[in-house]
């Protein structure tokens, strides 16, 4: 275990470095909510958080935003506890919210292949949604294998596996503060 250099200093293992500090994912999440409340002043839009690994950005990018917004969550699963996608996505928790005649933003951690926001594009559009936006805190432009369009992105990344900040190391780590690269 080592300890990194960053505002809150946490203790990682030694194959962990640092890629996003904290503080920057902070300053970052604060354009980006400017950024979709202005566009989406009015509309009352729905955010969808896409769990699991979405659940931390979700949260601190609602609090960023001056508009009002309703939440919702859906559960997909397509890499299990591997780093590769399986591309079998499973839906492991529907929707509740009518997203009928709605604004709908789909609030994802991190945009790999593609295909996890393919399927989720085909399947929410079904609902007749009046616009569908994606936000995804991280792309790894280097590895979509399918073309895909995202309204707003945090960071684009290099193709590296990634864990912090909700996301996961074998279902774990996903509390870590900033962003780590595993090597
Ligand atoms: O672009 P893709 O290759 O489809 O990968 C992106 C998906 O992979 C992760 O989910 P995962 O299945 O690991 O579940 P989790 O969110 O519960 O960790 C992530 O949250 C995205 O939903
Ligand atoms: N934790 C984690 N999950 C992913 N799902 C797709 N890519 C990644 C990644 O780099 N890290």
């Amino acid at each position: 275990m080592k300890r990194t250099f960053n505002d809150q200093s946490e203790i990682v293992p030694e194959n962990y470095h640092i890629l996003i500090p904290e503080a920057t994912i902070e300053s970052r999440l604060k354009e980006l909510g400017q950024q979709i409340s202005r566009d989406f002043r009015g509309k009352k839009p729905i955010l969808i958080g896409i769990l699991n690994g979405s659940f931390i950005f979700l949260a601190d990018l609602i609090r960023n935003l001056d508009i009002d917004v309703e939440v919702d969550f859906l559960r997909i699963s397509s890499y299990g506890d591997g780093r590769e996608s399986s591309g079998h996505i499973k839906i492991l928790k529907p929707l509740s919210a009518d997203i009928n005649g709605r604004s709908v933003i789909v609030v994802e951690d991190i945009v790999d292949s593609g295909l996890s926001v393919q399927f989720l594009e085909r399947m929410l559009s079904a609902f007749n949604p009046v616009e569908l936006k994606f936000v995804t805190l991280l792309n790894k432009p280097s590895k979509n294998i399918v073309e895909v369009h995202i309204d707003y992105i945090g960071f684009e990344i290099e193709d590296k596996f990634v864990v912090g900040y909700g996301l996961d190391d074998a279902q774990l780590k996903r509390n870590l503060r900033s962003i780590y690269f595993i090597e």
